[in-house]
């Protein structure tokens, strides 16, 4: 029986963030010194902090808040690929592989190297990679790496582009220990009615 494998971001005061955005923190509200019985903590976060998934609104602001998201798309059957590129991913680079039927498809392309620091260039995805993977049957699209677009763009093409052909996106998974291959992914955002984003407990299980 294979084990889960955790391909998700642990959340510290350490985690990048996208430069600018609130940094991650945790602090008690009360201590358990305090309060006679429990430790109570809160959180402050971005909502695109370490592995996470982008609702539509995000970048629409018609678009779907994550409450609004299906949870089937972030539970099921994925493949896992390995990019090897240049500069960006588009869909030559994708042309020799069979991605038929694949509707969870994850790219590891190792362009985050430190995971200590936000990187400072990316590879992205070309727009024209959203019609060729929804032909293939793709509703998600995950990377081990922060954004779809350039860190600078501003009109987020490929955000967009996805949107169009209604593929989502996963953010920042950890693919580095992830052999190429047929998974089992649970990818869960928080149930949060309005926002734009949401942290995941992203895991595998190798099926194939
Ligand atoms: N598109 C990126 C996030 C992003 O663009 C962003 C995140 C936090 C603060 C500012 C951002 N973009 C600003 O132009 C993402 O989807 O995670
Ligand atoms: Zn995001
Ligand atoms: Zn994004």
């Amino acid at each position: 029986m294979s084990e889960w494998i955790d391909i998700s971001l642990p959340l510290s005061a350490e985690t990048p963030v996208w430069p600018g955005d609130t940094p991650f923190s945790y602090r008690l509200t009360w201590t358990k010194a305090e309060s006679g019985s429990v430790n109570v903590g809160q959180i402050t976060l971005s909502t695109h902090t370490g592995t996470h998934i982008d609702a539509p609104y995000h970048f629409d602001d018609e678009g779907k808040r994550v409450l609004d998201l299906d949870v089937h798309l972030y539970i099921g059957p994925a493949r896992v690929i390995q990019w090897e590129g240049e500069g960006s991913i588009r869909p030559k680079d994708l042309a020799a592989m069979d991605l038929t039927g694949v509707k969870r498809l994850l790219i590891r392309t190792g362009a985050w190297s430190d995971p200590c620091r936000f990187p400072k260039t990316i590879p992205h995805i070309e727009p024209e990679l959203a019609p060729f993977l929804a032909e293939k049957g793709v509703r998600l699209l995950g990377l081990d790496l922060p954004s779809v677009d350039p860190l600078d763009s501003k009109e987020l093409p490929a955000h967009h582009a996805l949107h169009r052909r209604g593929i989502h996106i996963l953010e920042s998974a950890v693919l580095d220990q992830v052999e190429p291959g047929e998974y089992e992914l649970v990818a869960l955002p928080l149930p949060l009615k309005e926002a734009d984003g949401s942290p995941v407990r992203a895991v595998l299980k190798r099926i194939g």
